[in-house]
């Protein structure tokens, strides 16, 4: 593993802007006795680029949770070598698994206590998160009073005051209704240029991958290795109903069949 670089003065890493934010290098998984069952994943290698926003898109049960809980580091792979220089990476899943009992503010509070800000400081830095994710004096709501949209909108907030420099994100929006999920597919793509995180996000709706990426990498099923990638060159803002965006989507949609229907026949 490449170590990630400090100052003398800080134990932040400092991250070089040339190497990649995650290195997956030849990673095969397989469940079971030492791995030596099927592979889920098989020789799977791909760089996201610090500041980059890459979809990984493929059917359902070809391992992209899998992929992504081994960048998180939540598991290991059964071989090859998944690198992230600058530090653990945030997570959010399409469950935004916040506390309940806690207001929207506190829940954002207690992963800044966890990274180690001052209490003094809390208070204000979650409200900026919030504000950052337009949900400006909602510090004291509570989980139950907020809808499906505002939830993720705060386990967004959540997932930036890790302060990491990677947020991997699993399916987020796949709970949600389509215009719910529109205004959101808006508000990532405005918090991502405004923060330049680097994003691996795991989806299975083609639209939505053409609609967020800067890359597309599909991944075919049992086992999940990449079939093919595309870069999205369509200027964001984009919109779901763009032309360009429904275009490259009827093109990839063609190529996840294929492999649906290669699948099938195995
Ligand atoms: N801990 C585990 N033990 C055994 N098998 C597992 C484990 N985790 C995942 N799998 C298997 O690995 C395969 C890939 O699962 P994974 O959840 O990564 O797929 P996915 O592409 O994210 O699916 P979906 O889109 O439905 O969420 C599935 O066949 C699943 O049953």
């Amino acid at each position: 593993m490449t170590p990630a670089l400090t100052t003398e003065n800080s134990t932040e890493p400092v991250v070089d802007e040339t190497q990649a934010a995650v290195r997956i290098d030849r990673v095969h998984k397989g469940f079971g006795r030492s791995g030596g069952g099927q592979p889920v994943l098989e020789d799977i290698s791909l760089d996201v680029r610090p500041g980059e926003f890459v979809c990984i898109l493929g059917a359902s049960g070809c391992g992209k949770s899998t992929l992504l809980n081994l960048v998180a580091g939540l598991d290991r792979p059964t071989s090859g070598t998944i690198d992230v220089p600058g530090g653990r990476p945030a997570l959010m899943f399409q469950e935004h698994a916040l506390f309940p009992w806690l207001t929207a503010g506190r829940n954002i509070e207690l992963a800044l206590r966890l990274r180690g800000v001052p209490r003094t400081e809390r208070r204000t830095e979650a409200e900026r998160l919030l504000d950052l994710v337009r949900l400006g004096g909602s510090h004291g709501k509570r989980v139950h009073e907020l809808s499906g949209g505002m939830r993720q909108r705060v386990a967004l907030a959540r997932a930036l005051a890790q302060d990491s420099r990677v947020l991997l994100m699993d399916e987020p929006f796949a709970a949600l209704d389509a215009i719910t999920r529109d205004v959101l597919h808006h508000e990532l793509t405005r918090v991502w240029s405004q923060t330049r995180l680097s994003v691996l996000f795991v989806t299975h709706n083609v639209r939505e991958a053409v609609r967020l990426g800067q890359r597309v990498v599909l991944l075919s099923s049992r086992p999940g290795k990449i079939v093919r990638e595309w870069t999205v060159d369509i200027p964001q803002p984009r919109r779901i109903e763009d032309t360009a965006v429904a275009d490259l989507s009827i093109e990839i949609t063609e190529e996840l069949r294929k492999e649906i229907r290669r699948h099938g026949r195995d």
